[in-house]
Parts: C-alpha cells; sequence; structure tokens
C-alpha cells in the first residue's frame, strides 16, 4: 500500500491526479495532507478542515476489470467502506445523506469528492475523502461534527486511513464479482431520511415535499410525490432540506 503523507497542498483530489498524469500508479495508491490550502468540495464548494486535526485523502482505483455500468457504484462502495470503519469506532447513528455524506445523528462527519479520469482508454476514480476526526470547533457549521466531539475520544489519524482503504479494497472486491443488488441494499439500508417525509428544494428554488425511497442503478435519487410519483432527481436538480 502506497501512501504519499504531504504537510500542504492545494488538495489531495488535486495532486493524485497530475501524479496520475505524469505516472503510472497502482490501485489503491494514497496521498495523504496534514493541511489543505484549497480543499474542494462537492458542486464546487470549499472544503475546509482545520489542519492536522482531520483526514483529508484522496486514492487512486482503475475501474477497467469491471463491467460497470455505473459509475455511482464507486461512491456506494466508498460510503459503505467509511460506515464499516465508524463501526468498528462504535460511532452511533450513521447513515449517509445521498449521495454520499456521511452522516452521525444527523450531523456531517465525512465528505466524499469522486472524480472520473481517463487515460489510455482506462476509466479510473479519484475518490477524496474529508473525515473530521480530532476537530472540536466548527465556526459557522452547525450541521458539522466529529468523531471526537461525538465519541469524546481522541484517533489516530494514521490507522484511520489504513482501515478505511483496507475495507474499500474489501467492498471493490464485492464490485468486481458484480454484487451490485447486496451494495445497492446495504446502501439504501443507511439511507439518510428514507421513507419519511422530508422537505426538498429545486433547482430553481422551490420547496416540494416527498419520501425518500432508494437510488437508481445511475445514482439519482428516487422520491416519491403527492399522487403517488415516484420522480427521480440528480445531484443538480434537488437539495434535501429537512
Ligand atoms: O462533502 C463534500 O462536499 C466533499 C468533500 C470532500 C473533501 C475531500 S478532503 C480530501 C479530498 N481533497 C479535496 O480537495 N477534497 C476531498
Amino acid at each position: 500500500m502506497r501512501i504519499v503523507k504531504l504537510n500542504a497542498i492545494d488538495s489531495t483530489n488535486s495532486y493524485l491526479k497530475t501524479l496520475y498524469n505524469t505516472e503510472s500508479i497502482d490501485d489503491y495508491t494514497a496521498v495523504l495532507a496534514e493541511n489543505q490550502t484549497k480543499g474542494r468540495g462537492q458542486m464546487g464548494a470549499v472544503w475546509d478542515s482545520e489542519a492536522s486535526k482531520n483526514l483529508t485523502f484522496s486514492m487512486f482505483k482503475e475501474l477497467h476489470d469491471y463491467k460497470l455500468e455505473e459509475a455511482f457504484y464507486v461512491s456506494i462502495v466508498t460510503s459503505l467502506a467509511i460506515i464499516k470503519t465508524l463501526k468498528t469506532l462504535s460511532i452511533p447513528k450513521l447513515s449517509v445523506k445521498w449521495p454520499n455524506d456521511i452522516l452521525s445523528a444527523d450531523k456531517k462527519i465525512c465528505g466524499v469528492l469522486i472524480e472520473n479520469v481517463i487515460k489510455q482508454a482506462i476509466n479510473a476514480s479519484i475518490i477524496g475523502i474529508g473525515l473530521n476526526v480530532n476537530q472540536v470547533v466548527f465556526k459557522n457549521l452547525p450541521k458539522a461534527s466529529s468523531l471526537k466531539l461525538i465519541s469524546g475520544k481522541h484517533f489516530d489519524i494514521d490507522e484511520l486511513v489504513i482501515t478505511i482503504i483496507n475495507n474499500l479494497k474489501g467492498y471493490f472486491l464485492l464490485l468486481k464479482d458484480e454484487k451490485y443488488d447486496v451494495l445497492k441494499n446495504e446502501y439504501e439500508s443507511y439511507l439518510f431520511r428514507k421513507n419519511k417525509p422530508s422537505t426538498f428544494k429545486n433547482a430553481e428554488g422551490i420547496m416540494f415535499s416527498g419520501f425518500i425511497k432508494s437510488v437508481s442503478n445511475s445514482g439519482k435519487l428516487q422520491v416519491l410525490l403527492e399522487d403517488d410519483i415516484l420522480k427521480e432527481y440528480d445531484l443538480k436538480e434537488i437539495t434535501l432540506l429537512y
């Protein structure tokens, strides 16, 4: 297992992408930074993380040996590997807020940014994971938390990264064996607000209500609206408010 450790970098996802463009890298190669100066989140957001307190890393995985029709399974595998890791640490009330925010007791403790790259006709994913570990102050982020805030314990970041990578290896094996149903069922068992009345906002800012039912194979959120209409949404079309 190759883990590149950096003191400071703009973004581990960007660094790993450059590494992949300049040399050949093996599956599960990871880049870990103590401090990210321009951490990137989903939908162009910024990922802020206190230096040396949290886990900010990216891992490389080629996808050529999978009969993979749907890139969303990389997201499923990643969410499940993080949840498995956190369960062994007895972090309570874990859920996945679609597509891949990991929550404990409804607070966000981990974000994931997956970027797909291609070289010599081989698809690969750069899987970026930001896990709040030992940070205890989250200014202006009332919905954020950390392993320390939840459990009162301090965690070793180097141990965590190894456990997450090992769990990712296990779940990627299931994906290689085409256990799509097993993976999707496990993912949906953690889906935040599944079957609960929820309020959403669409791209035009209009609020509406419905029940989260499941995710499609392509990763769209399936919501049961009034009049029993089941509609699918992608990330740009919908925000879950509560
Ligand atoms: O919830 C999100 O919006 C996704 C956050 C992803 C943050 C991680 S930290 C490591 C990797 N490098 C980045 O620049 N982003 C991801």
